[in-house]
């Protein structure tokens, strides 16, 4: 396949809808493979414990580097970026995921707890890139969500993926700015119309009603996209 990705959770059923949504009917064309692998697989113990108390004490469990650490050997060839999503990871953002669908091969660690030993992250840098990575500022339960967010965000942007081509072009991200409000039939709902500008055929008002509409958003909603600050990832933002 053009892209391979391998998820490792202790809830393997959890990334059942990647198969049903968008990465499934690329699976089908063999543009993207999609293996779940179960942690628990790795572990030696009639328990099955995959997690114990955390050193310098805290509440909840850390999951424990000799479960992973096998797991990963096994999962993660050399060639493949590790993805662990954290609430302390760097943002993930468009760039990031521009980057990721130019990979062969993505593996994503899920943790669940209080997350993975940091050991773990650290001896499979020494053979692999490693990517701890945040989809937001708030605090999900583990990491299959946020690894569905991001599989999601990366695997559209493969070529063959999405049917229309041309939609990701024009991705609200990749001009730095938010999305215009987009309309279809009716023309008027409920008493409300669609703006006449979108009716005519007069492309190059459409173009200008849509960049002003995208800027009034965005100075609204998302004033720091504004800002100008250096972003420090000079991505497709900008
Ligand atoms: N953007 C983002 C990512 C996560 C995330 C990702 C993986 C894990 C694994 C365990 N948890 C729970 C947790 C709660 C608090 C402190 C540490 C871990 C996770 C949360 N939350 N928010």
């Amino acid at each position: 396949p053009r892209l391979r990705l391998d998820v490792v959770s202790i809830f393997p059923d959890y990334l059942e809808p990647l198969r049903l949504s968008l990465p499934g009917r690329a699976a089908e064309r063999g543009i993207v493979s999609l293996a779940v692998h179960d942690l628990r697989d790795w572990t030696h113990d009639v328990h099955r414990a995959v997690d114990d108390s955390p050193y310098g004490g805290g509440p909840g469990m850390v999951m424990k580097p000799e479960i992973w650490g096998p797991c990963l050997d096994d999962v993660c060839p050399d060639d493949a970026i590790l993805v662990v999503p954290t609430p302390a990871g760097v943002p993930f953002t468009q760039a990031i995921a521009e980057e990721l669908s130019a990979a062969t091969h993505l593996v994503f660690a899920c943790g669940r707890y209080e997350g993975i030993d940091q050991r773990v992250v650290d001896d499979a840098a020494r053979r692999v890139r490693v990517l701890e990575l945040s989809i937001g500022d708030y605090v999900l339960i583990g990491g299959e969500v946020a690894t569905m967010v991001m599989v999601e965000a990366i695997v559209r942007l493969v070529d063959g993926v999405l049917g229309n081509a041309e939609s990701h072009r024009q991705d609200s991200f990749s001009d730095g700015l938010l999305e215009a409000p987009a309309y279809t039939r009716p023309q008027t709902w409920r008493g409300l119309s669609v703006p006449d500008v979108l009716r005519g055929g007069d492309h190059a008002a459409i173009l200008a009603w849509r960049r002003e509409q995208s800027l009034a958003r965005t100075r609204d909603r998302r004033p720091d996209l504004l800002a100008g600050e250096p972003d420090t990832d000079h991505g497709s933002r900008g």
